[in-house]
C-alpha cells in the first residue's frame, strides 16, 4: 500500500494548488455549499487566522472525510521520542556522539526516533526537540501528525518514502523535508534501513533568511524548494493515527486512511530541498566568515536577528582566503550549536565525528578545531585554493541553551572523551627576550 509520487510544484511558502482528479478545485471560492465528487472541504491554520499576510500560512484540503473522524485517543508508548529536556543543571561540557546505532528490532520511522536534546517547548510555543532516527521497516497501517510543531528531517543514510495529506515527498541523504504543524503523513524505507536527523520547531515556521547585501540571490534560493502535488488514497481499514501532543504520543483508531486528499491549495505545505544546490558564499579575500553566511532556513524569534533555530549548512566549497586560518576558529557563541554529518568529514574535525554521528556546544561553551586539523592548517600554503568536497554538515543553532536529555547523556555511543581531542594543542608562546 504505497502512494507514488505526482511530482511537485517549485517555490518556497507559495500559495500552490494542485488537484489528483482535475475539476476538483471549487472556483472563485474556498467552501462551496456542495464540492465536486461529494469531497469535504477543510482548512488548516499553520498560523493565527489573523497573522500578517506575508506571514499567514493555511491550507484548503478537499478529501474524502474530514479531519475529525477517528476514535478516542489514549497516550502511546514510545518512551524515547518526547520533550523531556533535562531540567536541572546541565553541563556545560563538549559533548559528542558515535553514530547512532542502526535499528536491530523491527522499527519504523515512529517508534525509531529518538530525543537527543532540546529547549523550550510546545506550550512555550517557542524551542526546539532535537530527535535522530534509526528504521528499517515501513509504517504500517500507521499514521503520524505533530501539533507541537513542524518538523525539519535530514535523512543521513537510506532514503524517505514520505506521504502526507498534500502528496508525496521523496528525500534522500543530502535532501531535506519540511513538514509543517499538523500534517498527517506515512513513511517508507525504499532502502529497508534509515537513520537521521530531526528537529522539531516549536517556534515561528521556517522561513528563507534575508539575504541582506548579498542581493537578490545566493544562498538557498526559493525555486529549488520543491511541494509535492496532490495524491490520494482511498483505503478503508483498521489504521491507527499517532498524535504528538504537548510533548506527548497520542493513539487513536481511525477507519480510513487519512492521507485522501484529492486536491488542495494554499501555503502550509510540505516541501524538500536539495541541500546540494544551495549557492554558497564565502570569503574571496582573507578569513573566515561567521557560519550565518551558510544559513538555509531561519526560525525567527521575537528578537530581531536572533534565531529560535537556524538552519546551517557546512557543504563543499572552495577555500581561497589568504594568510587565513581557513577552518572554523576557536570561538565561544551565545548561541548554543548542535552538530550532524550527512556525509563525508567536517573541516573542523580531522577525526572522531563520523557520519550519522553528533555534537553539542552550548552557551559559551569554548570549543573549535581539533589538534590535528589546527597543526595542519596553521603550516597550509594559503596561496593555493583547498577545495572541500564529498561532505555535507549541518548545526541546528539556537538561541538558548540547548538542553540534553537523560537517554541522550546515558548512551553508550557518547563519546566520554571528547575533550581530548583539544589535549594536543600543545602551548606555543614564546616570550619576547629582554
Ligand atoms: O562549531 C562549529 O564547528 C560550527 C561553526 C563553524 C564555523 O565555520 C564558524 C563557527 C561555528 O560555530
Ligand atoms: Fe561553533
Amino acid at each position: 500500500m504505497t502512494i507514488e509520487s505526482n511530482g511537485y510544484q517549485t517555490g518556497f511558502g507559495n500559495e500552490f494548488a494542485s488537484e489528483a482528479i482535475a475539476g476538483t478545485l471549487p472556483q472563485g471560492r474556498n467552501s462551496p455549499q456542495v464540492v465536486a465528487h461529494g469531497l469535504y472541504a477543510e482548512q488548516i491554520s499553520g498560523t493565527a487566522f489573523t497573522a500578517p499576510r506575508h506571514q499567514n500560512r493555511r491550507s484548503w484540503l478537499y478529501r474524502i472525510r474530514p479531519a475529525a473522524m477517528h476514535g478516542p485517543f489514549a497516550l502511546f508508548e514510545q518512551p524515547r521520542f518526547h520533550n523531556d529536556f533535562e531540567t536541572g543543571p546541565v553541563t556545560p561540557d563538549q559533548l559528542r556522539w558515535n553514530p547512532l546505532p542502526l535499528a536491530d528490532a523491527p522499527t519504523d520511522f515512529i517508534e525509531g526516533l529518538v530525543t537527543m536534546a532540546g529547549n523550550g517547548g510546545p506550550s512555550a510555543g517557542a524551542g526546539i526537540g532535537i530527535h535522530m532516527y534509526a528504521a528499517n521497516r515501513d509504517m504500517q497501517g500507521r499514521f503520524f501528525y505533530d501539533a507541537d510543531g513542524e518538523l525539519l528531517i535530514v535523512p543521513q543514510q537510506g532514503r524517505l518514502h514520505i506521504e502526507t495529506e498534500l502528496g508525496v515527498l521523496d528525500v534522500e541523504p543530502q535532501e531535506i523535508a519540511l513538514i509543517p504543524r499538523g500534517i498527517r503523513f506515512r513513511v517508507a524505507l525504499p532502502d529497508g534501513e534509515a537513520r537521521g536527523y530531526v528537529c522539531e520547531n516549536f517556534g515561528a515556521f521556517m522561513r528563507l533568511p534575508d539575504l541582506g547585501p548579498i542581493g537578490s540571490n545566493g544562498l538557498a534560493n526559493p525555486r529549488d524548494f520543491l511541494s509535492p502535488n496532490a495524491a490520494y488514497e482511498d483505503v478503508d481499514g483498521e489504521f491507527e493515527l499517532i498524535a504528538k501532543f504537548e510533548g506527548h504520543l497520542w493513539r487513536a483508531d481511525i477507519g480510513h486512511s487519512p492521507l485522501d486528499v484529492v486536491a488542495w491549495h494554499g501555503n502550509h505545505a510540505p516541501c524538500k530541498y536539495d541541500l546540494r544546490s544551495f549557492n554558497t558564499i564565502g570569503s574571496i579575500s582573507f578569513d573566515h566568515p561567521d557560519p550565518s553566511i551558510f544559513l538555509v532556513l531561519t526560525s525567527p524569534s521575537d528578537t530581531p536577528g536572533v534565531g529560535n533555530m537556524d538552519f546551517v549548512i557546512f557543504p563543499p566549497r572552495v577555500l581561497v582566503a589568504q594568510d587565513t586560518f581557513r577552518p572554523p576558529w576557536f570561538h565561544r557563541n551565545i548561541a548554543s550549536e548542535f552538530m550532524g554529518l550527512v556525509h563525508g568529514a567536517y573541516d573542523a574535525k580531522a577525526d572522531g565525528f563520523a557520519p550519522g554521528g553528533c555534537s553539542l556546544h552550548n552557551c559559551m561553551t569554548g570549543h573549535g578545531p581539533d589538534a590535528a586539523t589546527f597543526d595542519k592548517a596553521s603550516a597550509a600554503d594559503t596561496s593555493k585554493p583547498d577545495y572541500i568536497g564529498g561532505t555535507m554538515a549541518f548545526m541546528f543553532e539556537s538561541r538558548h541553551v540547548i538542553r540534553p536529555t537523560r537517554q541522550a547523556l546515558d548512551a553508550a555511543h557518547r563519546q566520554r572523551d571528547y575533550q581530548a581531542c583539544w589535549a594536543g594543542l600543545r602551548k606555543r608562546f614564546v616570550a619576547p627576550h629582554e
